[in-house]
């Protein structure tokens, strides 16, 4: 993340700005599809389940004059099991190396003690940009609007003092409304530099994550209310096959699938198999796509018991 030419100012790049910003909030609270609106191409799973973002996934938004790197977080919560610590700490890492926080609540729940937990964290930060996002505004009537952003103002004074948060924007990811906006707002808070990626790049995240991502997707579909955090997936190895011509390529590509108990196991794999063959070849088709090969795709599945609590075998997961 280093910054070529230490400059400061607005000339330094020909008004050019450029940093990370990152979205916080509690499970639920809209951040994966703000993040796919702003940045435009999915690249985060998005799900009716809370804390299905395991991994900080980054997006960027490209513009003439700037560019807005986005990392998604896993929901902030308070710990529960171990898997919710490490989350917690990946979480404030991130907060330390962005230029702007945007702190994600939506509209149609009330300020709860969540919600008051992540704003003491975010206010114990320290001098950093926090720009609060009502999300989800078009679930609500303009005067529960109004009176939401009141009550996010009124949070932000609580934990930080008079001036409270830095911008207060609402926001309807799901209808567009004002996502330019929350990218202006943020945009506004990135240092003067030079582009930090080069222009279409849309994510930086390995490969082997998104793939796993994808993988997931396609196994919880249908199924999210019997496995909700039970499912860790993970890309063993992705192999080019040899003897094929530089412009047509095949690879090879084996995922472990884990869950916690055999019941769980069962039910991803299907009766004959014919759930795990559809999840295969479903996640073929968007694995293909993103990395613009043909592969082949060999699933696993394995029981892994209580994945979630044991640190070794969250350091193989990839935690
Ligand atoms: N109506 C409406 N629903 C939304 C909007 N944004 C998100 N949602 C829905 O709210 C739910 C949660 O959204 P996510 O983007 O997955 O939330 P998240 O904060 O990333 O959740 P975690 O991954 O659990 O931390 C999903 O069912 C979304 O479809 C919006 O602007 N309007």
């Amino acid at each position: 993340m280093s910054k070529q030419n230490k400059s400061d100012g607005e000339a330094a790049h020909g008004g050019y700005r450029a940093g990370f910003s990152v979205l916080v909030g509690r499970p639920n609270a809209g951040k994966s599809t703000l993040t796919n609106a702003l940045v435009g191409q999915k690249v985060a799973i998005t799900s009716a389940k809370p804390q299905t973002t395991r991994h900080t996934i980054r997006g960027i938004v490209h513009r003439d004059d700037a560019q807005l790197i986005l990392v998604d977080t896993p929901g902030l919560h308070r710990p529960r099991t171990l898997l919710g610590k490490r989350l917690n700490e990946l979480v404030a890492d991130t907060l330390a190396e962005v230029d702007a926080i945007g702190f994600c609540l939506p509209a149609n729940e009330k300020i709860g003690p969540g919600d008051k937990f992540i704003a003491a964290q975010l206010a114990a930060v320290g001098n950093k940009p926090i720009i609060a996002i009502v999300t989800k505004a078009d679930t609500v009537d303009r005067q529960a609007l109004t009176e939401q952003l009141l009550a996010v103002a009124a949070l932000g004074r609580e934990v930080r003092g008079e001036d409270g948060w830095n911008d207060i924007v609402p926001v309807s990811a799901t209808d567009g409304f004002q996502v330019d906006t929350v990218a202006d707002v943020l945009i506004s808070h990135m240092p003067a530099s030079p582009p930090l990626y080069p222009d279409g790049h849309l994510t930086d995240e390995p490969e082997a994550v998104m793939i796993a991502e994808l993988i997931r997707e396609a196994a919880l579909e249908g199924v999210r209310d019997e496995l909700p955090h039970s499912l860790a997936v993970v890309v063993d190895e992705i192999v080019p096959r040899e003897g094929r011509p530089e412009d047509r390529p095949f690879l090879d590509v084996r995922v472990n699938l884990y869950v916690e108990r055999p019941s769980q196991k069962a039910i991803i794999i299907g009766k004959g198999g014919a759930r795990l063959r559809e999840v295969g070849t479903n996640a073929r088709k968007a694995i293909e796509a993103l990395l613009g090969a043909r592969i082949y795709l060999d699933l696993h599945v394995k029981v892994a018991k209580d994945w979630q609590r044991d640190p070794k075998q969250l350091v193989k997961l990839g935690f």
